[in-house]
């Protein structure tokens, strides 16, 4: 196995990697200032409380008169309602924000996992995908549209209190300002422990999703061989692991957070004896200690949230890391600077010294194949397990890319024509289908949005899938998750019928009737010669009944293409050949 698979690039430090996402809140920035401004708004509106109690000790109270308590009272009632109208505008503005960022996330991330290549996605788990598409990305959009924001807010507000403290009390005011040093420190030191933790656990997390989908999707297998004990041991330990590190976590939290939690506190009481100490000496009125005291809250709450704020931060860092793993892995199979759409091919297709080897693999799995299928020929391939003809089919739509020599349509390299014209002309269907949990319509017409409804009907009865008129709502029916309310023969009929709607120019069938008995076989392989005999076609062949359906037939052994002929000509000049038929391929039509 080689390790560079080249498909992730390692992604930078959490933090540096939370400032890039600045990207996704850009077009949302006027949500999220006018939020920070409302906040800024509300915060000043509310300090505004405390100077006014100063002004009414050491003046209407302190002088035993009700000068100006009319002004002071009516003072107090507009800093309350500011406070509520900012709130209220500050709300909003958070929820178009929030929503908005995490929706722009959300569907880049979605995008780019459909660009990505099937290398990608047979390497990555799909719970990983899973908890990085889900809980990591609302991490990063509730940080992005609230955490970063209110810890811009409670800093300036930290500042703010702080200068008006000094202006009352400048050696208590400084004493408060520099309570942050050891808020900071604190944070420092439970940031490079709870940092690497954090991504420990999502990455359990991300593990612990993958065995719940497996034994979701491989639910029938594993009730019929008994095996749920296995899977709910394996489930168990994996549990287990992810406690083991929300414990180490909760560790971390246990020690830093009643320090930092602490220092407010100290704080206070530091505020309470200096004061005291300060009006004894007088100089501070009584007013000034009062104001003083209520403003500290005011200091004391960003100095307690910012520990909480903090952690949100490193959370979401590595969940934006982890984001960006996938964000920025690379889309390798792309179009070509100057690649051409291809209008109506005639469908000639080349393999001129094609060799492939997988992304994660040393040594190649194909080599030196030479090869061409004509026009509206139909090829099969022949060979051993493991010789490489599914591989070579995965070639042809461009799922994986050549490594070595070129494949050609009319002539011109593959790689050179756009990705979404070639898909357009060249068809496949796989052994194991994949359907979606869509109409029967929406299944069948995905390849050809398109398609008119003679072209559907006409597929479904090439495919011999004209069950689907009998369900319930026809084609409009929706079928379960990958079609799982269908048989394995039901599901693999409206696959080929989504390969041959709209009579591609090349088709590629990777054992499409396996699930099939054999009377449907026999039905199904009898329409498809109708779509065979004007269709460059190139079918892997397992069963021998499937050899009838070719011209030609191309023997594959050990990654290369040993002999092509017709089948009698193989027959009779290649041993391998018959040993094959010998031991499987029997029966077929000479
Ligand atoms: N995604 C993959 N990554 C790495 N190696 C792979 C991958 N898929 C297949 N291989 C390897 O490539 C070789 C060819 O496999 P391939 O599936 O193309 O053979 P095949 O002739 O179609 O076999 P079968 O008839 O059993 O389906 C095998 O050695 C297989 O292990």
């Amino acid at each position: 196995m080689r390790a560079d698979v080249g498909v992730a690039r390692p992604a930078a430090k959490p933090l540096k990697t939370l400032f890039r996402l600045r990207t996704f809140a850009r077009p949302h920035a006027r949500s999220l200032l006018t939020m920070l401004a409302c906040a800024a708004l509300g915060q000043a509106f509310m300090i505004v409380a405390p100077l006014l109690t100063q002004r009414l000790i050491d003046g209407p109270v302190g002088h035993g008169t009700t000068d100006g308590l009319v002004l002071l009272a009516g003072l107090a009632l507009l800093a309350s309602v500011g406070v509520m109208v900012s709130d209220y505008a500050g709300r909003r503005a958070h929820a178009t924000g929030s929503i908005g960022v995490e929706t722009a996330l959300r569907t880049a991330l979605y995008a780019h996992l459909q660009r990505l290549p099937l290398a990608f996605h047979e390497r990555w788990q799909s719970g990983q995908l899973l908890s990085r598409a889900t809980s990591d990305l609302r991490a990063v959009g509730s940080f992005l549209a609230f955490g970063s924001v209110f810890i811009v807010l409670q800093a300036g507000t930290f500042l703010g209190v702080s200068t008006i403290l000094m202006t009352i009390h400048w050696q208590l005011g400084l004493l408060v300002t520099a309570g942050m040093l050891p808020v900071m420190a604190l944070t420092y030191g439970l940031s490079r422990a709870y940092i690497p933790l954090s991504r420990q656990l999502q990455d359990d997390v991300g593990d612990l999703t993958s065995l719940v989908e497996e034994s979701v999707l491989g639910f029938r297998t594993v009730r019929a061989f008994g095996r749920h004990r296995f899977l709910n041991q394996r489930f168990e330990d994996a549990a287990r692991t992810v406690r083991t590190t929300g414990l180490a976590q909760g560790r971390v939290i246990a020690w830093s957070w009643p320090a930092i939690e602490a220092v407010p506190g100290i704080l206070m009481a530091a505020v309470l004896l200096g004061g005291a100490y300060a009006v004894a000496g007088g100089s501070m009125t009584i007013g000034e200690l009062v104001a003083f005291i209520g403003l500290l809250t005011f200091a004391i709450w960003p100095l307690d949230s910012l520990g909480w704020l903090l952690g949100e931060a490193q959370q979401a860092a590595t969940a934006a890391q982890r984001v960006y793993e996938i964000l920025d892995a690379e889309v390798t199979v792309v179009d070509r600077p100057g690649a051409r759409t291809i209008e109506s091919p005639v469908g000639r297709l080349r393999f001129e010294g094609v060799g492939f080897r997988y992304p994660a693999e040393d040594s190649p799995v194909l080599h030196d194949v030479d090869l061409e299928v004509r026009q509206g020929e139909t090829l099969a391939l022949v060979g051993a397990s493991g010789s490489g003809k599914s591989t070579l089919t995965l070639l042809v739509n461009r799922l994986y890319d050549v490594t070595e020599g070129r494949i050609t349509l009319d002539g011109v390299d593959i790689r050179d024509v756009t990705l979404e014209s070639l898909r357009t002309h060249v068809s496949a269907a796989f052994e194991d289908p994949t359907l979606f949990s869509a109409s029967v319509r929406e299944n069948v017409t995905l390849g050809r949005p398109g398609a008119t409804d003679e072209e559907v009907a006409d597929a479904l009865r090439i495919a011999q899938a004209e069950f689907v008129h009998d369900l319930p709502w026809g084609l409009d029916t929706r079928i379960g998750e990958k079609g799982l309310s269908l048989s394995g023969g039901q599901r693999q009929r409206l696959a080929l019928a989504r390969a041959v709607v709209g009579r591609p120019r090349v088709l590629v069938l990777d054992d499409p009737l396996s699930a099939l008995d054999v009377q449907t076989e026999a039905l199904v392989e009898q329409a498809l010669r109708t779509v065979l005999a004007g269709t460059t076609a190139l079918l892997v062949v397992h069963r021998p009944s499937t050899v009838a359906l070719a011209d030609r037939v191309a023997l594959v052994d050990d990654g290369t293409v040993v002999a092509v002929g017709t089948h009698e000509e193989l027959l009779a000049t290649e041993p391998t050949y018959r040993d094959l038929l010998d031991t499987g391929l029997q029966g077929v039509s000479q």
